[in-house]
């Protein structure tokens, strides 16, 4: 099974720190989404996974080879990060010279697969039109095309959805989850849309200014947000006593996991405290990029 080890990668752009000794894993099989604020770092970090820019410190190791020294092993990679075309050549062309470029020149191969994957991705009757015409969806379908191609054990993907369709977005998904599973790629990507993220990935790491924040599989059962008036020392000491519980001093919140009975901590804080507003999350991962 390949694994993808970053250890401790730095990267700057002048004094700019736009990734600071980040460190993750990612295994074959395996669906990492990365998740952050514009400006997080994340294309940054998929760069350096993919050996597009050199980071000032640490390794990134695939089946302990160094990506940047042993560049062969980068051809069994699957990379879209802002991918770019020729206007000029038709979908087929380009694909060609993308595979010819990652060093596939085998010409029946390459004849064979670039339709097959076309129609993988819903393009397939768009095998000779030219680039030029193409909407921003298409393109994006396009540069997954280009990623399939190549992506033999690993895919690095950068906002993989953004500009597609329902169904170009469906078809991406199941492509991702089949070549996980069935074919044990590893697979990691950004994405702003956190509920996909949540209902595709195995794994999420979230980004802030460079670091990792968090790093985990976000539960997805219901929690609850109970604000109160005032969080005085009878009030916490009574909450620590169900298991679960965490709070915001500051902001006066209480945080529970919805499997705790909410109508007996209600009671609890509504003896000791006003309660102001009670909020529900569903979804973890908005938490984790709010906080
Ligand atoms: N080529 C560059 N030159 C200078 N600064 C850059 C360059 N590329 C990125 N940055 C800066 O590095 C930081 C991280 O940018 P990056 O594009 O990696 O973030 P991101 O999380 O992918 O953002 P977004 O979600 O908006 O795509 C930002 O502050 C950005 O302005």
């Amino acid at each position: 099974m390949g694994c993808l080890e970053i250890t401790e990668v730095s990267k700057t752009y002048g004094e700019k720190a736009a990734l600071t000794d980040f460190s993750m894993t990612v295994t074959g099989g395996e669906i990492v989404g990365l998740i952050g604020k514009n400006g997080a770092g994340k294309t940054t970090l998929l760069n350096c996974i993919s050996g597009n820019i050199h980071p000032i410190q640490g390794t990134v190791l695939y089946d302990g080879c160094n990506i940047l020294k042993q560049g062969a092993v980068r051809g069994k990679f699957g990379i879209s990060i802002e991918a770019c075309f020729v206007d000029y050549l038709n979908t087929y062309e380009n694909l060609a010279l993308l595979m010819k470029a990652g060093g596939i020149h085998d010409k029946t191969y390459i004849q064979k697969a670039i339709p097959e994957v076309l129609q993988l991705v819903g393009l397939g009757d768009q095998i000779k039109k030219h680039v030029s015409s193409f909407s921003y969806g298409m393109k994006q379908r396009l540069g997954f095309a280009q990623a399939l191609l190549s992506g033999t054990e690993m895919l690095i993907l950068d906002e993989p959805f953004a500009g597609l369709d329902v169904e170009g977005r469906a078809l991406v998904k199941d492509h991702i989850r089949r070549l996980a599973k069935e074919n044990n790629i590893g697979v990691i990507f950004s994405d702003h849309n956190l509920d996909e993220v949540n209902e595709l990935c195995h794994r999420v790491v979230c980004m802030k200014e460079g670091i990792k924040v968090y790093d985990g599989i976000p539960e997805n059962e219901t929690k609850y947000e109970v604000y109160v008036d005032e969080l005085g020392e009878d009030l916490i000491l009574k909450m620590r006593k169900f298991c679960g519980i965490t709070m915001d001093l500051d902001r006066r919140v209480l945080y529970f996991p919805g499997k705790l009975e909410l109508h007996e901590i209600l009671k609890t804080a509504g003896a000791y405290s006003t309660i102001l507003k009670i909020r529900s999350i569903e979804n973890e991962l908005e938490q984790i990029l709010l906080n």
